[in-house]
């Protein structure tokens, strides 16, 4: 795509028809576009021009007409000039030009502002009301900065996208609201009222249903990849489904057109890494629309099952799910693909795959297809058309009418995670409050020559045979936990699972250390033995160091006290934990109080954010 002004010369060619007032979407396109014949151009034709057929920034045409080759600055400030009129504020036509064009921007003040129904990386999103219709919307708050390039190249380009796709399963964009003098700006969607991720959390498909979902879900996508755009983000939070049960696939923030005749380099840190498939984490960069497919497996089997099948918290451990689960590649796959990331994470271990295993309890076509979409090897995952004209969507029991699934209260991804909040919070200040009289036991008993604060990696000599354990204990230190150290990636607040909670590592962590009589039983033992045997088992050499990352919502790793300070000794004689180990002699009663102090201010956050 590129910006506007990195081009030296344009041409501007001459258009005839004068036709085109609104674009497939209903948006005004009048007043905007004008040529330097004074014809009109749509929205439409233009990204046509400018996406594929860049000779428009080239120079002079060969096709006859005689084309005005103005310098770049002049090009620039006429479209400026143009879009200003139209009605945009030059802020954002000197950022996103392209985006923009063709369009006339809605005003603020026709819509009411209502409560906040959901929140990204990148966004917030609130329900609005418009005045004259009594229309809900959707309307998305993008946070962007326009001086940094990246963050602006994806907001215009997640309009653009939008603006390129017509679909039922698609979410549509209805305009673009912009304010004058602040660097704010708003998308304006159709208003749905659930999203995947929230009605899972909540309630049981039925198998037609499922597979009501699914088609809705291949369509949107078969239609995408039809119009070159990859979406590099499916997750059942980004899968919007209305009260009529139509699905429609939102978030279009990380997609990008692609072409396979003019190959460019892609990044790779896209899609949460949940449903990132194995060549994204192996850092491919000439990846296709099949990455898409494979988020698609995920979801599909997610449908079922009520959870991530996919839950690695970081790419190393995600990686090493996906070989468990699908089977690790054959030694060709590893030979052939030219992939940064390749030696480091090859396993020494063979998987045959658990798939058939874990969805035992599904319908072989659904399994099957399943298989096919998670297939390590991108190229055996068809696509979405392939998807469409599976058995699966022939045999019985068939799909359910979207008009007759059952009509659900308002849930969101963001429903889900207030009610996981809550209940963490819940189970947390219930094991303070243990770990608090527990305390206070030891402390009555015998007094404390000092305290560990157990928050953080602890690093434990294996040697010892677990004597440390029962020193620990006789020493009277007690473990407290630290709950400003919580170890959630945050995209797993999207599930509603307190099994996943758990697997996830901190609840039942937590609480194996809370809980004063058993962490140094027989529970701790086998905990701490599998952490070491898991070490071995995996030969992931990097397992550990990844065990101490946290990832964020997007599934983008960040170092999380990966230092080496973290480190003492010789790695294979130890064992980690997460957070820092601290060896403090405060008070016991100064200890509690700073305990009570943060269950309160992580309360008061949550009513807050509510
Ligand atoms: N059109 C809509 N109607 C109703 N709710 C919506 C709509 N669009 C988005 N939402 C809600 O807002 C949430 C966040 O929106 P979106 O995914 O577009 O933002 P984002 O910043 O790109 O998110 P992320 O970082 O998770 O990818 C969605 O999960 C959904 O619950």
């Amino acid at each position: 795509m590129g910006c506007i002004t990195s081009k030296n010369a344009v041409s501007i060619r001459p258009t005839l028809d004068n036709n085109n007032s609104s674009n497939q979407r209903g948006l005004d396109l009048s007043k905007v576009n004008v040529g330097n014949s004074g014809r009109r151009r749509s929205g439409k034709e233009f990204e046509r021009d400018c996406e594929f057929d860049d000779s428009w920034r080239r120079g002079p045409e060969v096709n006859g007409t005689k084309d005005l080759c103005l310098p770049l600055s002049n090009i620039h400030n006429y479209i400026e000039a143009e879009q200003v009129a139209a009605g945009w504020p030059s802020w954002i036509s000197s950022v996103a030009a392209e985006a923009i064009q063709g369009l006339v921007p809605l005003q603020a003040s026709e819509y009411k502002k209502m409560e906040m129904i959901g929140q990204g990386t990148y966004s917030e999103v609130f329900k609005t009301v418009h005045h004259d219709t009594g229309k809900m919307f959707a309307m998305k708050k993008v946070r962007f900065d326009s001086n940094e390039p990246e963050s602006v190249k994806f907001m215009a380009r997640e309009i653009q996208v939008l603006r390129r796709l017509n679909h039922p399963n698609v979410i549509g964009l209805e305009g673009v609201i912009v304010s004058q003098y602040v660097k704010t700006i708003y998308l304006v969607f159709e208003y749905m009222d659930h999203d995947i991720a929230g009605l899972i959390s909540r309630h049981k498909f039925s198998e037609p249903q499922v597979k009501c979902y699914m088609r809705q879900l291949l369509s949107g996508l078969e239609h995408c990849h039809s119009k070159s755009v990859m979406h590099r983000d499916i997750k059942c939070a980004n899968l919007l489904v209305n009260d009529s049960g139509c699905l429609k696939i939102a978030d279009f923030g990380l997609a990008r057109y692609y072409s396979s005749a003019q190959k460019q380099p892609l990044t790779s840190r896209v899609v949460t890494l949940w449903y990132r498939p194995p060549e994204l984490i192996l850092g491919s960069t000439n990846y296709e629309e099949s990455v898409d497919l494979w988020s698609v497996g995920c979801v599909f089997a997610e449908l079922f099952l009520r959870k991530p099948i996919l839950d690695g918290r970081t790419e190393i451990e995600q990686l090493h799910r996906i070989f468990k689960l699908c089977g690790s590649p054959p030694e060709d796959y590893w030979k052939n693909i030219k992939m940064p990331n390749a030696s480091v994470f090859k396993s020494r271990c063979h998987h045959e795959g658990n798939l058939k295993k874990i969805c035992k309890d599904l319908p072989n076509y659904a399994v099957n297809l399943i298989e096919k979409l998670l297939s390590v090897n991108s190229k055996k995952r068809g696509t979405a058309s392939d998807a469409l004209h599976s058995l699966y969507f022939i045999t019985k029991p068939y799909e359910a009418n979207p008009s007759s699934l059952p009509k659900y209260p308002p849930t969101k991804e963001m429903d889900a995670q207030i009610l996981n909040r809550a209940a963490q919070l819940l189970s947390d200040q219930r094991a303070a409050e243990e770990a608090n009289s527990q305390a206070k036991d030891i402390y009555t008993k015998k007094p404390p020559h000092g305290c560990i604060n157990f928050s953080g990696p602890l690093q434990i000599p294996s040697s010892s045979g677990f004597e440390w354990a029962k020193k620990t204990r006789e020493s009277n230190a007690f473990i407290r936990p630290s709950y400003e150290n919580s170890y959630y990636p945050l995209a797993r607040n999207t599930v509603a699972n307190s099994e996943d909670q758990h697997r996830n590592g901190s609840p039942r962590n937590k609480q194996l250390f809370l809980n004063r009589e058993e962490p140094f039983g027989e529970k701790h033992a086998a905990f701490i033995q599998k952490m070491q045997s898991r070490r071995h088992a995996d030969s992931f050499h990097n397992f550990d160091n990844g065990l101490k990352k946290k990832t964020d919502v997007n599934g983008v790793t960040n170092g999380m006290s990966s230092n080496s300070s973290d480190y003492h000794g010789d790695e294979e004689s130890k064992v980690d934990f997460s957070g820092p180990l601290l060896c403090q002699t405060h008070e016991v009663n100064e200890l509690l109080e700073n305990h009570e102090q943060r269950i309160g201010k992580a309360m008061r956050k949550l009513l807050f954010k509510r």
